[in-house]
């Protein structure tokens, strides 16, 4: 089984290093960098993975997953240059970055895969986004479906929309998890105990996305089927529309969109 190393085993890549655990990987198919030594100790005792520095990720490992934040990537990049090969393949989980730019500043057309992952991989639910670069192969694009796929579901795009998916799907847990915070908020100015507030919003929310995820139909519909004429949710529904909720989740998937574009950009030169 191919060999993973993780570059930065921050949220997201520890997210990764242990959902490919639970998806059925080895520790000693994969190993991670990371720069303080303590961190590094409790993730080895956690999950039995191996810290390596980079030369020996490039060396022992097939694919370098690249999960350190977008303004951390040149030293990272540095490190890289003199000792990757054509054997490796760089799998890049930041934000903004092109694949253009590990194309640019690491040698001998190293493969490179752009994916746009989010944090429910931790639970193998993650959505991941692939987008091949110029000297990824199809079999490339086939092995890091396969890698993210016992974590999630895998889908393609290509790399221009990369920044718009970022928005939608990368950012997208935070949303819900804003959203979740605010219902039980609602719930302690109407008197009920956190506790409750809690569990009636967070189970409501599991339902709601089963739901979604399980019967195909489409949110328009399961809405109106919760919106009885002259109803309770028709109250709260028109507060939401007078409110702007709408069109600030527009603004906001907008904003987060030139964000990722404003990262890339900070590395075009
Ligand atoms: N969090 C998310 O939901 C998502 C994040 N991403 C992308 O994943 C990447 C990581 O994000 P996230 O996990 O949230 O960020 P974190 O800051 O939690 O993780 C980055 C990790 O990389 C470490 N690091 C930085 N430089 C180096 C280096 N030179 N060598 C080894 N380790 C290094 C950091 O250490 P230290 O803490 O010491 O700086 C940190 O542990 C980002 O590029 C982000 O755009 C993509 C999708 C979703
Ligand atoms: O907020 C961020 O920049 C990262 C990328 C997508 C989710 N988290």
């Amino acid at each position: 089984m191919t060999t993973i190393a993780v570059l930065g085993a921050g949220k997201i890549g520890e997210a990764l290093l242990s959902g490919l655990l639970s998806g059925g990987r080895l520790p000693e198919q994969l190993m991670f960098t990371e720069r303080y030594a303590e961190r590094a100790a409790a993730l080895t005792k956690q999950y039995g993975v191996r810290v390596v520095d980079v030369p020996t990720a490039v060396r022992d490992a097939e694919v370098l997953v690249v999960a350190v934040k977008p303004q951390d990537i040149d030293p990272v990049l540095d490190e890289l240059a003199p000792v990757i090969s054509p054997r490796n393949l760089v799998v890049s989980l930041c934000a903004g970055l092109p694949t253009s730019l590990y194309e640019r500043k690491l040698p001998n057309d190293v493969p490179v895969v752009r994916v746009m992952p989010n944090t429910p991989m931790l639970v193998g639910q993650a959505m991941s986004v692939i987008s091949a670069g110029r000297h990824a192969s199809p079999q490339h694009l086939v092995l890091v479906e396969e890698i993210l796929g016992t974590v999630g579901e895998v889908i393609r795009v290509p790399e221009s929309q990369q920044d718009a998916v970022t928005a939608l799907s990368g950012s997208g847990p935070a949303y819900f998890f804003f959203l979740v915070e605010a219902m039980i908020d609602a719930g302690i100015l109407l008197g009920i105990p956190r506790n409750v507030a809690e569990k009636l919003i967070i189970q409501s929310a599991v339902g709601a996305a089963a739901m979604l995820a399980q019967t195909g139909e489409h949110p328009v519909t399961l809405r109106e089927a919760v919106t009885s004429p002259a109803g309770t949710t028709i109250m709260a529904i028109r507060e939401l529309e007078r409110h702007g909720v709408r069109a600030a989740l527009l603004a906001a998937i907008e904003a987060a969109r030139d964000r990722s574009e404003e990262l890339g950009k900070a590395h075009e030169s």
